[in-house]
C-alpha cells in the first residue's frame, strides 16, 4: 500500500470517528490551491467542477454547514464558487453568513490606508515585468509569480517600504504562495474566523478544515481534538494532522464526505 493510500485511509477513518461522535459537521475550505488549482493568472482561478458539485451536495445536508475562508476579497471568492452557506473573505476579515456581512471594524477603518498603498504600488511597480497588484480593499496582494527571480527582493523591499510609510505601524506584511500581502495589523486570522463560526453552531460540531497555505496554519493550530486539519500539497512543516496531494484529492475527499454524511446525524 502506498503512503498516499495509507494517508487517505487514515484521513477517512479519523473523519468517520469525528462524525460518529458529533451531531453536526462544520466543513471549511480554503479556495486557491485547495478547491481551485493554482494557476498563473489569479483571475482565471476556478474550482474543480467535481469539488463545487460535491460542496453543494454536502451543504444540502441539514446537519452540515460548509464555509469557504479565503484570502481573496469576499466579493471575489463568492462569485467564483457556489455551494457553501458561509463565505469568508480577506483571510476572515469579512464574513458573509445568514444573509448579512460582518467586517472587522479596525480593518474597515484601515481600508483607506490599504487602498492608498495599492495605488502607490501600482504606480511604483508598473515597470516590473510580470508584477501585479491586487487591491482587495481590506488587504492588498503583490503577485510575483511572473517576476524574474532577481527582481523579487526589489519588489519586496519596495512593497515593505510603501506599507511601512503609509501604514505607519497600522499595517503589516506577510507572505503567501508567490505573493506578498499587506493588511491591518490586527489580532484576527483565519483561525479566529473559523473559531467564531464554530461558536455560532447550535451544537458543538466536528470541524474539518482543508487548506494549502501559510494563513491556513492559523486554523490547523486551533482545531483541537474535535476537529481535523488537512493540508493540501507536500508541505513538510504543518500543524495539520493529515495531508492530501492536490485539489483533485480534495474533490475526492468531498465526494467521500457526501457519502459518509448521508444517513448520519439522524
Ligand atoms: O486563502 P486563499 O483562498 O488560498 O487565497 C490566497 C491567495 O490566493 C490567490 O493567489 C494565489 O492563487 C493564484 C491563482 O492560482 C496564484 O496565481 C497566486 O500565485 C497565489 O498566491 C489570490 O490572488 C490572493 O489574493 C489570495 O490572498
Amino acid at each position: 500500500m502506498s503512503l498516499q493510500q495509507r494517508t487517505t485511509r487514515d484521513l477517512q477513518e479519523r473523519l468517520a470517528t469525528g462524525l460518529d461522535r458529533h451531531d453536526e459537521l462544520l466543513a471549511c475550505f480554503d479556495f486557491d490551491g485547495t478547491l481551485a488549482p493554482i494557476v498563473d493568472d489569479p483571475e482565471r482561478a476556478r474550482p474543480l467542477p467535481a469539488a463545487e458539485r460535491a460542496l453543494e451536495r454536502l451543504d444540502s445536508h441539514e446537519d452540515v454547514t460548509t464555509a469557504i475562508v479565503s484570502g481573496r476579497a469576499l466579493a471575489d471568492v463568492s462569485r467564483r464558487v457556489d455551494g457553501p452557506s458561509v463565505y469568508g473573505g480577506n483571510h476572515g476579515l469579512e464574513l458573509a453568513r445568514d444573509d448579512s456581512v460582518a467586517v472587522h471594524p479596525v480593518a474597515q477603518k484601515r481600508s483607506r490606508l490599504v487602498e492608498r498603498c495599492c495605488a502607490v504600488l501600482e504606480e511604483r511597480l508598473e515597470d516590473v515585468s510580470g508584477c501585479r497588484v491586487e487591491n482587495k480593499r481590506l488587504t492588498g496582494t503583490v503577485h510575483v509569480r511572473h517576476v524574474s527571480r532577481e527582481l523579487v527582493p526589489v519588489v519586496e523591499q519596495e512593497t515593505r517600504a510603501v506599507v511601512d510609510r503609509i501604514g505607519d505601524g497600522d499595517l503589516e506584511c506577510s507572505h503567501g504562495k508567490a505573493i506578498l500581502e499587506f493588511g491591518p495589523r490586527v489580532p484576527w486570522t483565519k483561525g479566529d474566523a473559523v473559531s467564531l463560526l464554530r461558536s455560532k453552531q447550535a451544537r458543538d460540531p466536528f470541524v474539518l478544515y482543508v487548506g494549502d497555505d501559510v494563513t491556513d496554519e492559523t486554523v490547523f493550530r486551533r482545531l483541537g481534538p474535535n476537529g481535523l486539519g488537512v493540508a493540501v500539497g507536500r508541505a513538510t512543516e504543518t500543524a495539520a494532522s493529515c495531508q492530501v496531494r492536490s485539489p483533485r484529492a480534495v474533490a475526492h475527499l468531498l465526494d467521500w464526505l457526501v457519502d459518509a454524511t448521508a444517513g448520519r446525524f439522524e
